[in-house]
């Protein structure tokens, strides 16, 4: 420990890319603290994952009824304001036992927005931490689109925490939130307009796969406007009105901009000590170090190729408490990362994706979902999964749309991340009939 310093490591934001490896840091004996400006947890638990798939289960059951229709009543209605309250339950217990777990691993909480008064300080409200090494994970916010009457529109953050579903809501932007909140508001009976920047859904995902999510989510009314070109937001009398494209206008009652999200680098003295970051995030090297050697930086606040992901922010604390407490000094080597769109049916990605350049030489297992019997005994009916495997046999990568997409992808995880050998793979006994069973018996 140093005694320079009031702490070995001070991290600046509390969600997953500092809790996750701050506890292990200070279990092994480094004075550590994190200073959080919100609540504990940050976006993930608060108004991220864990808020937005609370929200999502009783779509999941709604679909499951409407599959099993005839076999089990099928008019499943979701009552919204019951809905966020059961969401708000879950979830509002998540910043304190982070924040308890943190302090019984012996870490240091304060509370307040930091920032840097020199290389080695971080003020919060006046008074003055001083660390050894600081860790800059300040995530990101919400992008507001920069038009004439942005103020009307609202975040993902005022979605989830409406007491009442409007009937009609205009969504901008058809990215993961985008398309994750059509389908929710669609499902407890919402009339949503997406309205596109281009013509592709999730781009980073594949798209004869999004492709039929996009149709399914019209068939079940939701429309999509195509390049949209919006130009600006109006108030007219209780309603809103979206002046887009060539002299269009839709009236609606709620509009969600979902354009994006960008870095929290404003604010924290980053240039007056001479930090790097571009509008992306925070510059890095290889061990999540910026330009000035004693402060690094970690999770979706870093100009990154990863995407920007629970997983990738969990990964890079974790490597950090490695990196800080010795066990390595190797540079960052990031695993095949999984993601899924939690739409109904979702779309789960890991590794090469089939229309990769690396992927057009190997072999590419096309599978229908419906042909597995497992999937037959709640009626799935669409869905497919492309399974890649390269000269030596090796799973390097899987995407899947289809109703446990997730779960199908997770499973899968370790083929990818640690190249399963045929042999290896049968070492493995799954629980039968399960969707690991299921997943993997395509894979051996
Ligand atoms: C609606 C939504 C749904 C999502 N769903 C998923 C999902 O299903 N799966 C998934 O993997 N990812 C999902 N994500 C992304 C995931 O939430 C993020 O990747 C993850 O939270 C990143 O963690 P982080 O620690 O880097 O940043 P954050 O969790 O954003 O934490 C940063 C923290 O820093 C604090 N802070 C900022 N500035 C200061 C300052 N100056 N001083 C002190 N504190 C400060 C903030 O208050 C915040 O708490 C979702 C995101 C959103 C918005
Ligand atoms: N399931 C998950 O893992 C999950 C869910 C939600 C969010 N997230 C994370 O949060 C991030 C932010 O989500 P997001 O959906 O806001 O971002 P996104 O990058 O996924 O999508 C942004 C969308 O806005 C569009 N857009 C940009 N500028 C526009 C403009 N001027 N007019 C109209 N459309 C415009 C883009 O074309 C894109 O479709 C994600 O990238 C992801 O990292 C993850």
């Amino acid at each position: 420990m140093s005694s320079n310093y009031d702490y070995d490591v001070l991290y600046l934001g509390g969600g997953h890319a500092a809790f996750d490896g701050a506890g292990p840091l200070a279990a092994v004996g480094k004075k550590v603290a994190v200073i959080e400006g919100g609540l504990w947890g940050g976006t993930c638990p608060n108004r991220g994952c864990n808020a937005k798939i609370t929200l999502d289960a009783p779509v999941v059951l709604q679909r499951l009824a409407e599959r099993m229709q005839g076999i089990v009543s099928s008019d499943i209605k979701i009552n919204w304001s019951q809905l966020v309250m059961h969401k708000q339950e879950v979830i509002e217990k998540l910043p304190t036992n982070i924040a308890a777990g943190l302090t019984n691993a012996g870490v240091k909480l304060i509370h307040g927005y930091g920032k840097f008064k020199d290389k080695h300080t971080i003020l919060v409200d006046n008074v003055a931490y001083t660390a050894e090494k600081i860790v800059i994970a300040t995530g990101l916010r919400p992008n507001r689109l920069n038009i004439p009457g942005n103020e009307l529109a609202h975040t993902s953050d005022d979605f989830m925490k409406l007491e009442q579903l409007p009937k009609r809501i205009a969504i901008i932007g058809s990215g993961y939130i985008s398309m994750e909140f059509a389908t929710i508001a669609n499902a407890v009976g919402a009339e949503v307009t997406i309205f596109m920047h281009h013509n592709v859904a999730l781009r980073n995902f594949y798209q004869p796969f999004v492709q039929q999510v996009v149709a399914d989510m019209q068939k079940r009314g939701i429309s999509f406007v195509q390049e949209a070109n919006i130009k600006s937001f109006k108030k007219v009398a209780d309603k809103l009105s979206i002046q887009y494209g060539n002299e269009q206008v839709k009236t609606v009652d709620w509009i969600l901009d979902a354009t994006g999200r960008i870095a929290n680098v404003e604010n924290l003295n980053l240039a007056e000590i001479g930090i790097k970051y571009t509008k992306k995030g925070i510059t890095v090297n290889q061990y999540l170090q910026t330009n000035i050697e004693n402060i690094y930086a970690a999770g979706d606040v870093l100009d990154k190729l990863q995407p920007k992901l629970t997983p990738t922010a969990t990964f890079e604390s974790y490597y950090l408490y490695k990196l800080f407490s010795e066990q390595t000094a190797d540079p960052i080597t990031y695993p095949a990362i999984p993601s899924t769109v939690y739409t109904s049916p979702r779309i789960a990605k890991v590794g090469l994706s089939p229309d990769s350049k690396d992927a057009k030489d190997m072999r590419l297992v096309h599978n229908k979902i419906p042909n597995d019997w497992y999937r037959q005994i709640d009626k799935q009916t669409t869905g497919e999964s492309i399974l890649i495997f390269d000269e030596k046999e090796h799973l390097v990568g899987a995407t899947e749309f289809s109703e446990q997409a997730e779960d199908a992808i997770n499973t899968l995880l370790p083929a990818v991340v640690f190249n399963y050998t045929k042999e290896q793979m049968w070492q493995l006994a799954h629980i039968f009939p399960s969707i690991s069973a299921s997943a993997w018996h395509k894979i051996r």
